[in-house]
């Protein structure tokens, strides 16, 4: 479709830690950025570093970091732009107070990374599963802290079981409503 006729979308990957959505996060962008559309990328760890620095890990400051991450995403989506989101977005009511905030301005593709807490932890990318089993690291996600898995998400995804380049095409496909090749 040519971009001055698509309307903007927020895809929103969310998960526990070393679920995947960084890597899809970056192979999505690359696909998309391959044809020539510009992607604005709020990936957790980044959002976190620019814009919620301030902010713990307590509920009420991961909510206040959706929010923050819902009203960004709307601002560009209501110009057309294509943002990817990658957070692990616990909590459902956050979430969907961020899908609102898009869906004000265009259109909203929730992600779910189904991956098995046992996956992630086995995968432990950032040795953080590691310090949170040892008592070094407290509230985190899937080891004392919640994870609300989405009521409703467009796609659900358990990396686990899926290769990169599927998880990719089905995305696109919930993106573009047509069935993108995959590589
Ligand atoms: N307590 C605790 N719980 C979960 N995650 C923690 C925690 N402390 C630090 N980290 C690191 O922070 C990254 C998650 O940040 P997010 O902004 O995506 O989290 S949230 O959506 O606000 O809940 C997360 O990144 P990913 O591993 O990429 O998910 C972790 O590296
Ligand atoms: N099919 C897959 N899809 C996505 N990531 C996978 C897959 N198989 C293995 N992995 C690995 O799992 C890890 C996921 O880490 P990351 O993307 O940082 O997760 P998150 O951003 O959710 O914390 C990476 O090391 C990645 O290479």
């Amino acid at each position: 479709m040519p971009a001055e006729q698509r309307p903007g979308v927020t895809v929103f990957l969310t998960g526990l830690s070393g679920a995947g959505k960084s890597t899809i996060a970056d192979a999505l962008v690359a696909d998309l950025e391959a044809e020539g559309r510009p992607v604005t990328v709020l990936d957790g760890d980044v959002v976190r570093t620019h814009l919620s620095s301030e902010l713990s890990f307590s509920r009420e400051d991961r909510d206040l970091n959706i929010r923050r991450i819902g009203f960004v995403a709307g601002e560009v989506v209501k110009h057309g732009g294509t943002v990817v989101v990658a957070a692990i977005a616990p909590y459902e009511a956050a979430r969907e107070e961020a899908r609102a905030l898009v869906e004000r301005h265009g259109r909203f593709v929730l992600v779910h990374l189904s991956t098995p807490l046992a996956v992630c932890e086995g995968r432990d990318v950032k040795g953080l599963y590691a310090r949170a089993r040892a008592g070094q690291l407290s509230g985190f996600t899937g080891i004392d802290d919640p994870y609300e898995p989405p009521a409703r998400a467009e796609v659900v995804i358990d990396t686990a079981q899926t290769p990169l380049p599927e998880s990719v095409a089905r995305i696109r496909e919930a993106i573009d409503g047509a069935t993108a090749p995959v590589p």
